[in-house]
């Protein structure tokens, strides 16, 4: 064990954002004697470990006995660390159905020398939720059988040693006390697979430690951007930084000449009835909505927020963003409250509520391709402004259709920026270690590398064009196999111009043939896996509206420094997985990964090499040309 070993594994750490959650996986190693699971074998000086939080994923369903293994998980992990007390473990349960464990570390109490668990990568093929899990549950156990069973199967050469490795190549922390986070293991879902060894990495010939050791390294990235990726909570707050400073006093003072007022909750709980059932128009991951009528008439939408660790950093982010950003096509804010425990947030009503429920009615969706034009064009309105056209240019995150909320006349607003990041000055992205935003939207640089500029929300408002287009959800269990990940799905639809097959059938093939080529178009460009090839919402905003020479340009212009792509992409690389492994899909997450995973191998794939995807900027061109010079050029 050396200490790389332990570095390796804590750059592996991310952070959980709200109920959708991301994150790696670690398992223990077995003993070098042994061969059996074990931890605090070796003595390491860990001076130099930053300030980290690692993270277990745990299953669908959870566990009849999860509640052991949390505790042992947390015991196992202290006794490692025999002089670093295990901070409070944190379980969260997420909408989607899965539950985690976060358990986080101190950098102070991690100092000196301590005892290192004898952590270990788990290769991306790993099984790791309920294998990681039974590991560390077994730690203490002297039945040592069935994880014997787990580590039997892992491949050999898994161990190798690090000693080419040099202290020079291990990361470095950021300032702010976090090594960036690292790529999401994209293959662990399959628990209910018998444990098999990491077929791709044996296929490659490729040990574990090498893998890891061939990615990219996060640490050494120039310090400009690691200071630009600064939690904007914490750059908010230190304007404030008094000691002792109550959130209300906060936000007091933060949003003092911000164009919002600060209700009183006695006013919101009369407004919406002491916050009944009947007014209840939407649920969030952290919140619940109710309808509101404030006493001057105006009729509002109170969001109350959940107390989580997140809730009060969404909340300052939300109210900055929304009081700096004045567009139409974004909801606005009109006012908080801070008393004693309630968080609350009120906007303008917005009665079609979310265009999630309006395309996916149980009784189908009454929304015209008319509609569900303008909504396209009036959040790449929106989107544009956001990148490029206010003040200080930002990132939204988490763009879907449940956070593009109608008005009465059916224009579009995008809502929810609790997630939200203002973008690098100095830099072409911001590397985020929390990787947050809902499966099936990700762009794939962000869920690979945490890598975040203005391309992360185009990928996903790609993502919205097609639900748009198909009427299909983005991940979609119900759906005959191959059909599950729309972006899988589609994309080599739009590739063979099947329009027939993509068009939502509740159209009843009504539509504006010049306007769905243009979103067809749109969606193709918004969805490229390079950021580089990934049009600017500029330009698709152009191409939804019909300005078809613009839109011709977009393709040979590249958008992004070739650097950034290269990165993404040459790393991608190592990811790479097999066809096989789509046989196999078990959970919703592993379908929401295996969209990304797509956009993310798609220039070594087997599966996308296949697709006539043109692959340079002339070929896209001539690609997209062949179509303009049809009137409706997508048709089968
Ligand atoms: N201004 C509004 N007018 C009408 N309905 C609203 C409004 N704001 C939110 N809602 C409804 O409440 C739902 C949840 O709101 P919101 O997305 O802001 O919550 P959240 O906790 O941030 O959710 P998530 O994190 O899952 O995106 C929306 O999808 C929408 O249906």
């Amino acid at each position: 064990m050396t200490k790389l070993d332990m570095i390796k594994v804590f750059r592996r750490s991310m952070r959980f954002g709200r109920h959708k959650k991301l994150g790696s996986s670690v398992r223990l190693d077995e003993s070098e004697e042994t061969g059996k699971p074990t931890v605090g074998k070796l003595q390491t000086s860990c001076s130099d470990i930053p300030h980290y939080q690692q993270s277990v994923i745990f299953s669908s369903p959870p566990c009849a006995d999860r509640d052991l293994s949390f505790g042992s998980c947390s015991s196992a992990l202290q006794e490692d660390f025999s002089n670093t007390p295990v901070l409070p473990s944190e379980r969260r349960n997420s909408t989607s159905g899965f539950e985690a464990l976060r358990i986080s570390f101190s950098k102070r109490r991690a100092q000196g020398t301590l005892k290192a668990a004898q952590l270990k990568l788990c290769a991306a093929e790993a099984e790791v939720e309920r294998s990681d899990m039974f590991l560390l549950q077994n730690q203490d156990s002297t039945d040592m059988t069935k994880s014997d069973n787990l580590y039997n199967s892992y491949p050999q050469d898994s161990v190798e040693s690090e000693q080419s490795v040099t202290d020079s190549e291990m990361p470095r922390a950021s300032e702010d006390g976090f090594v960036p986070g690292w790529p999401l293991l994209h293959q662990t879902m399959g628990f209910e697979k018998k444990i098999k060894p990491a077929v791709s990495i044996i296929d490659r010939d490729l040990s574990v430690v090498k893998w890891a050791l061939q990615l990219p390294k996060r640490g050494h990235d120039p310090s400009p951007f690691l200071k630009e990726s600064r939690d904007e909570a914490l750059e908010i707050r230190t304007q404030v930084m008094a000691p002792g400073l109550s959130l209300a006093q906060e936000v007091g003072c933060l949003f003092l000449n911000r164009p919002c007022t600060a209700f009183a909750y006695e006013d919101l709980e009369t407004a919406t009835s002491r916050f009944s059932q009947d007014n209840l128009v939407g649920r969030g991951g952290g919140s619940e909505v109710f309808r509101g009528n404030l006493q001057d008439g105006k009729v509002v939408a109170v969001k109350r927020l959940n107390h989580g660790p997140q809730s009060e950093v969404e909340f300052l982010i939300d109210i900055e963003m929304n009081t700096a950003l004045t567009h139409p096509n974004i909801i606005s804010l009109i006012g908080y409250c801070v008393e004693s425990s309630h968080m609350l947030l009120v906007y303008e009503y917005l009665p079609e509520g979310n265009l999630e429920d309006q395309l996916y009615r149980k009784e189908g969706s009454m929304l015209s391709w008319e509609v569900r034009h303008k909504v396209a064009v009036g959040i790449a309105k929106a989107l544009d402004y956001l990148h490029k056209g206010c003040a200080r240019p930002a990132v939204h995150r988490d763009v879907k259709t449940s956070n593009i909320l109608l008005t009465a006349n059916f224009e579009s607003q995008l809502s929810d920026f609790g997630l939200a990041k203002w973008l690098p000055t100095k830099a072409s992205y911001l590397l985020c270690n929390d990787v947050v935003g809902t499966f099936g939207y990700l762009a794939p640089e962000y869920f690979m590398y945490g890598r975040v500029n203005e391309k992360t929300d185009v990928f996903a408002f790609g993502v919205v064009l097609l639900e748009l287009i198909t009427g299909r959800k983005p991940i979609d269990t119900t759906r005959p196999k191959g059909e599950e990940n729309l972006v899988k799905w589609a994309r080599p639809l739009l590739s063979d111009r099947a329009v027939n097959r993509l068009v939502d059938p509740q159209l009843q093939g009504v539509y504006d043939a010049g306007q769905m080529n243009n979103m067809l178009i749109a969606a193709f460009l918004c969805i490229q896996q390079s950021t580089q090839r990934r049009a600017q919402m500029s330009r698709i905003l152009h191409i939804l509206r019909g300005d078809h020479d613009e839109a011709l340009s977009t393709c040979s212009r590249s958008d992004e420094p070739e650097e950034f792509d290269s990165a993404c992409d040459g790393g991608a690389q190592d990811y790479s997985t097999h066809e096989d492994s789509t046989n196999d899909i078990r959970s919703h997450l592993a379908l929401a990964m295996m969209g990304v995973e797509d956009d993310a191998t798609s220039q070594c794939s087997v599966d996308l090499s296949s697709v006539d995807i043109p692959h340079s900027n002339k070929e896209l061109e001539e690609y997209l040309e062949g179509r303009f010079s049809r009137s409706a050029s997508f048709e089968d």
